[in-house]
């Protein structure tokens, strides 16, 4: 039985847990189910909100009835064990479930005024106001310049060369790459170092001026000196934009995040100011997780 299906039985929910979670303290009864989030997932005049979000591949359900906001400016960290839903419930949010036949999105999900799943919204608008840096580097086979280029261009944001060139350095330089590349933007992107090639991702997803970033594991493929730049990076870019960012490093979330959502079993079960979490969880699962007991 998948562990989404777990939670779906009527079995009393002490069980259900006790089946999830391995080792001695898997069989403490006292853990409860998480019928409700607790915390503080709503915020005032929110960036993104999201309203009793369900989320089907297929017959299966990965996202059950999950509210939350996103506040202006605000890093917002996704953490939970594998397989609870954090990247399906982030590619939501920018429609990148649409990519995947079998997924089905339930629920009211905005940007500010804007419905995100409105028939008559224009996708490839959404995700330049909403971008995403994935978890590999992911360059085009083009120069770093027409890397950064390529979404000004389709997006018609630069009539001139000088404009378009302007785009280019500011992108660069806000990602923290200008230093390192300026004297060989006409060189693949794709022969930059994967720190380098990240930074190139999101310099790439800022160019078109997003409103929102969303990050999927974005340090993962990386060793600690590139992880330590980017997480540098999403302390900088929180000033211009808002971040989502997924992690399985509970150390990177406490690092960049203002509030921290924990996601269990396709269930968001806290959400609080990411200190909180982590010195003071209010769920005994969150407690759970973060002091190592499963994950
Ligand atoms: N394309 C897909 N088709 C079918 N099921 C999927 C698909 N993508 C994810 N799932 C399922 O949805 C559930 C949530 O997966 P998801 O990748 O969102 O979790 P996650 O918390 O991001 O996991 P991880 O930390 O391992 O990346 C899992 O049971 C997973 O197997």
């Amino acid at each position: 039985m998948d562990t989404a299906e777990k939670f779906d039985d009527k079995a009393p929910g002490n069980m259900k847990l006790a089946d999830q979670i391995e080792g001695e303290q898997a069989m403490d009864e006292t853990i409860r189910y998480p019928d409700q989030t607790v915390g503080t997932p709503y915020v005032d005049n929110p960036k993104m909100r999201m309203r009793d979000v369900e989320v089907f591949y297929g017959e299966k359900q990965a996202i059950h009835g999950v509210s939350l906001d996103i506040g202006k400016n605000e890093v917002v960290a996704l953490i939970g064990p594998s397989g609870c839903g954090k990247s399906t419930f982030l590619r939501c949010l920018n429609r990148m479930n649409d990519t995947i036949d079998i997924c089905q999105v339930k629920g009211n999900l905005h940007l500010e005024d804007q419905d995100l799943y409105d028939p008559k919204l224009d996708v490839v608008e959404l995700r330049a106001r909403v971008g995403m840096v994935f978890q590999k580097p992911n360059p085009f086979p083009k120069s770093i310049y027409d890397n950064v280029a390529y979404g000004p261009r389709i997006h018609g944001l630069a009539n001139k060369k000088y404009d378009l060139d302007e785009i280019v350095e500011t992108s660069l330089q806000k990602a923290g790459l200008w230093n390192e590349v300026k004297d060989r933007l006409h060189s693949p992107g794709t022969g930059l170092s994967g720190g380098q090639q990240q930074r190139l991702c999101i310099a790439r997803t800022i160019a078109v001026s997003p409103e929102v970033v969303l990050m999927d594991e974005p340090c993962s493929a990386l060793d600690p000196i590139a992880t330590a730049k980017i997480e540098e990076l999403i302390a900088e870019l929180s000033e211009s934009y808002t971040i989502a960012i997924v992690t399985h490093s509970m150390q990177q979330a406490a690092r960049v995040s203002n509030r921290t959502a924990y996601f269990h079993l396709g269930r968001l079960v806290e959400m609080n100011d990411t200190d909180t979490v982590f010195t003071k969880p209010e769920h005994d699962l969150t407690e759970a997780y973060i002091t190592g007991r499963f994950g």
